[in-house]
């Protein structure tokens, strides 16, 4: 398939896209107040169908997001989404063709970076993708994991139930102070906030908690409590779906909330950062059911713009030689100079101190994943020694970047 039938989404024919893309993951979609909150938000001018003469078959869509950046920063990325061919038409192409377009679109729009959670890992590495964040999904056994020692102040925060509707403007107010705290966290774009709370489960209502410390709201959790048991007693599971708070008395307190609902033996979060605070609050890892996922997707647009973008943990002087073979004028050689002031990104002559596909420095972007641990799969290669040493601490971040906000 050529890019010539590929076109920008028409409002009208939103129906028929949103159609392909629902077909492409099973069919069974979320039901019509997802639907209609997924039009809401769906930018038509940032999503591409692909036709096959008058038939839709392919969708990608984009959102223009701020995203925290290591170094406190915020930079503009496109969230990468939607994206789906349908069965009949698959392996022809169609992904490649709705790819190229975008980061087309994207360099023309004068955006560095994109980004994406992919339904399956091995998609995206061939588009310039690197994995750039992880994250943990839990499943506690809460009779045998235990809480504490909890912070002081703990007892102080008081803990209440509020519809989540009409704790949103709340809860939003703590999220937003949540985005500039950790790499990859996106600040909420207007119509998202309302997304957060869709139901769609009528066995299992959305619930909410809030924090409160002097009468403030400091943190939020929303929840499912499927209550259960059976003659060994609580056999119940509450899934917690998000949980934010400003200070780790409020964290800890929502937890212990969580953690001592009645007819519950487990607890599952499908998404911690790596570092979140709750893995040093339980009295047992192991019996938290962790396992590791990948998380973001990074895509370096423009390589020279996208390095500027962000801080760095230390002083940086380096050559980087970045292959680049889906967006050729990456190609090349970076000196990357950063300090405390801010940092630079220009073409250079100069011989290179490390060579790496840009997909390398999409994984690497937002400190989650080491330059020297790629060196050791040998993806990095170190041209300059002691040059690897000092551009991997330089990237490094201090939170571990996780997204906790789907798109
Ligand atoms: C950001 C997001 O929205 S993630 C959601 C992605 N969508 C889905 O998972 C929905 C179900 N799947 C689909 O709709 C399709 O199979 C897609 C979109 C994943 C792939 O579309 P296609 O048009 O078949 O891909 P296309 O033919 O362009 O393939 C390009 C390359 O990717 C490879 N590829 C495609 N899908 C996969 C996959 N699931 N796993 C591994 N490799 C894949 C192809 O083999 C091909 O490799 P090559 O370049 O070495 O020949």
């Amino acid at each position: 398939m050529t890019s010539s039938e590929l076109h920008v989404l028409s409002a009208t024919d939103w129906d028929e896209w949103y159609g392909v893309l629902e077909g492409a993951f099973g069919g069974a979609g979320k039901g019509p107040e997802h639907r209609e909150a997924v039009r809401g938000i769906t930018d038509p001018g940032r999503s591409l169908a692909a036709r096959d003469g008058k038939l839709l078959v392919g969708t990608a869509g984009s959102f223009r997001f701020d995203v925290t950046v290591p170094g406190g920063r915020s930079a503009s990325i496109a969230g990468v989404s939607m994206v789906s061919v349908a069965a009949t038409h698959r392996r022809r192409g169609i992904l490649g063709s709705l790819m190229r377009r975008q980061l087309d679109d994207f360099r023309d729009a004068g955006e560095p970076l994109a980004m994406l959670t992919a339904s399956e890992p091995a998609i995206y590495g061939r588009y310039g993708y690197g994995a750039a964040s992880r994250f943990l999904r839990a499943e506690i056994d809460t009779a045998r994991v235990r809480l504490g020692p909890l912070p002081d102040g703990t007892d102080a925060v008081r803990i209440r139930t509020a519809p989540p509707a009409e704790a949103l403007t709340a809860c939003e107010a703590v999220y937003a102070r949540a985005v500039s705290r950790r790499p990859g966290m996106i600040a909420r774009l207007p119509g998202w906030d309302a997304v957060q709370i869709l139901d769609g489960d009528p066995s299992a209502p959305l619930l909410c908690v809030l924090a409160e410390t002097d009468g403030e709201v400091t943190g939020y959790a929303r929840y499912r409590n499927r209550a259960a048991w059976d003659a060994s007693g609580p056999a119940g599971t509450v899934e917690v779906q998000d949980l934010h708070a400003d200070d780790p008395a409020s964290r800890a307190a929502l937890w212990r909330y969580l953690f001592g609902i009645d007819l519950v033996s487990t607890l599952t979060k499908q998404s911690l950062p790596l570092d979140d605070p709750l893995l040093h609050l339980v009295s047992d890892q192991r019996r938290c059911g962790l396992r590791q996922w990948d998380g973001l997707y990074v895509r370096l647009v423009e390589a020279g713009t996208a390095l500027t973008a962000r801080g760095y943990t230390a002083p940086v002087d380096v050559v980087l030689e970045v292959e680049d073979e889906f967006c050729g004028w990456n190609t090349g050689r970076w000196r990357l100079s950063a300090d405390a002031s801010g940092a630079v990104c220009e073409r250079t002559a100069d011989p290179a101190d490390l060579a790496l596909p840009v997909r390398a420095l999409g994984a690497a972007y937002l400190g989650g994943t080491s330059l020297t641990s790629l060196a050791a799969a040998g993806t990095v290669r170190e041209l300059r020694p002691g040059a690897l040493s000092a551009a991997c601490t330089a990237f490094g971040s201090g939170p571990a970047p996780w997204y906790p906000h789907d798109f």
